[in-house]
């Protein structure tokens, strides 16, 4: 999740130094069978997570083979009314969404101590809008904005969030579920024992709504990650990029090739490509669905969340949150594709020029051209039409604000999980961090495939990597 940089940069003055050829040695290394080894890598043992081990979770090696809840499903009435104690000089509130001082307070909070990458270069910069957007799906419980504050103060210092969802795996619909995002803990007050008491407070109030599995990612590993997913950054405003030291300068190429490899035209070519509007909500959903039953995990839409996520109370998709794009066949005015992407800044700390990097990230997308058998001419047509619907992604959204970078993230894990023929682990070797999925509460016999860059693979023609 973080808002890490992208490989080193070989040295911001071009020169190779001894330390910087070292690290560039270790890094080609590393590249080699891409990921598997970052994957494997777990910090430490399951016995070793004080709190996690506690939890109805999978052990790391768990060779269980059973599929289903660890923990079967408690009378909502042994459920504790009142929320956890406490610490001292703290207080638990629920925080009001659509009250603009108390997402301002969310929105601070978060700004300041949010996701950043481990040289605290990079943070998150969710706006006030993203995090309505993300916290008022249909559905919403406003019990689940979770704060805390200092007593004497009332400074909030202290969040976690959940929201419903529907997920499938494989066979199994689990119609209630929570995606639990936004855990933040005010630096001043990290290491102290605080996420677990925020986690199992957002844990009792799924409880109460009788909710007892949870979906949710980290970019830390914790007991047992169901899939990892690898972000891919695809530089658009490359020469910022390389300012700031997220972007390095490969050897043998210079800054003008860089900025001309990275150069996008002003217009797409792709036929028939139009804006989402309020009237395409049910045949996009309905594409949606069929594209991720070939996923192992996916999380389930209806109409009222299609709209909700891909056109943020919009009748026609614009912004400045979320952008969707449909191709509508001309004809039989059917959807063939669609394609969405967000926009999430991140603040720069420590450059005397710039402050932030603004960044789209791709959301859900889906084609009716997703191969339905596994002949490699179906294969070649499904990726020829991703390519054609990422590269027009990529160009609108550099017209709208001109993003720095476009990201694939694929969070909508959901979409990170394949199986079939095109679940190969990519060989691009483009910095991406490791994003672990978990599915609390739950066991995983056979683990869905580990994940993904299936897109990404799919994509380098576009990316020119
Ligand atoms: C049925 C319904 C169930 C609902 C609940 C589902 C579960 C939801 C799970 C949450 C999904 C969140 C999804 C997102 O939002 S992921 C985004 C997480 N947020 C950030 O990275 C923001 C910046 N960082 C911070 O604010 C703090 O460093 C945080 C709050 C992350 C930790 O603060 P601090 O550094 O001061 O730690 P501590 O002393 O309080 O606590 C230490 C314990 O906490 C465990 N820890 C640390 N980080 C994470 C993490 N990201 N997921 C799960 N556990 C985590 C850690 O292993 C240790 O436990 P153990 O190793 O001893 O066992």
């Amino acid at each position: 999740m973080a808002p890490e940089k992208q490989e080193k940069t070989v040295s911001s003055t071009n020169k190779l130094t001894a330390a910087s050829f070292r690290e560039l040695l270790e890094r080609l290394a590393l590249a080699d069978g891409a990921g598997e080894e970052e994957e494997s890598v777990i910090p430490k043992k399951f016995e070793e997570y004080k709190f996690w081990k506690t939890q109805p979770v999978p052990k790391f090696d768990d060779e269980n083979d059973v599929e289903g809840p660890i923990d079967p499903n408690t009378n909502i009435s042994a459920v504790p009314t009142e929320p956890l104690r406490m610490l001292k000089d703290f207080e638990w509130v629920t925080l009001d969404v659509c009250d603009e001082k108390q997402l301002t307070e969310i929105y601070s909070l978060l700004t300041e101590n949010y996701v950043e990458d481990s040289s605290s270069m990079l943070r998150f910069d969710y706006s006030a809008k993203f995090l309505q957007w993300a916290l008022m799906p249909p559905g919403y419980v406003k019990d689940w904005h979770v704060g805390v504050r200092v007593k004497s103060s009332g400074k909030l210092v202290a969040f976690i969030s959940a929201i419903p969802v529907q997920v499938r795996v494989r066979d199994r619909v689990f119609e209630r579920c929570s995606e639990v995002n936004f855990l933040c803990v005010h630096k001043k007050l990290r290491s102290k024992r605080l996420t677990p008491v925020l986690i199992k407070e957002v844990t009792r109030r799924c409880h109460l709504k009788n909710i007892w599995q949870a979906i949710y990612t980290a970019g830390i590993v914790v007991p047992s990650p169901i899939s990892t997913c690898r972000y891919l950054h695809r530089s658009i405003n490359w020469k910022k990029l390389y300012d700031i030291g997220f972007s390095p300068l490969p050897l043998g190429s210079s800054e003008e090739r860089e900025i001309e490899r990275f150069g996008l035209p002003k217009k797409t070519e792709l036929p028939n490509l139009r804006r989402m509007e309020a009237k395409d909500v049910e045949q996009v959903c309905d594409l949606l669905t069929r594209f991720l039953e070939r996923y192992e995990l996916a999380q389930l839409f209806t109409h009222k969340e299609v709209e909700h996520w891909l056109l943020c109370g919009n009748p026609v998709s614009k912004g400045p949150v979320i952008w969707t794009y449909v191709v509508e066949d001309p004809e039989t005015k059917k959807i063939t594709d669609f394609f969405s992407f967000y926009s999430l800044p991140s603040s720069v700390s420590g450059n005397p020029k710039y402050n932030h990097i603004s960044a789209a990230y791709l959301f859900y997308y889906a084609t009716e051209s997703y191969p339905r058998d596994g002949s490699d001419s179906a294969q070649e047509k499904y990726i020829h039409r991703l390519k054609e619907l990422l590269q027009s992604a990529l160009i609108l959204a550099n017209n709208f604000w001109n993003p720095n970078f476009f990201l694939l993230e694929q969070k909508h894990l959901i979409s990170a999980i394949h199986y079939g023929k095109d679940v190969r682990h990519s060989t691009v070797t483009n910095h991406t961090i490791p994003h672990h999925f978990h599915f609390l509460y739950f066991n995983h016999p056979r683990r869905p495939q580990q994940t993904n860059q299936n897109l990404s693979n799919h994509l380098r023609g576009v990316f020119t990597v």
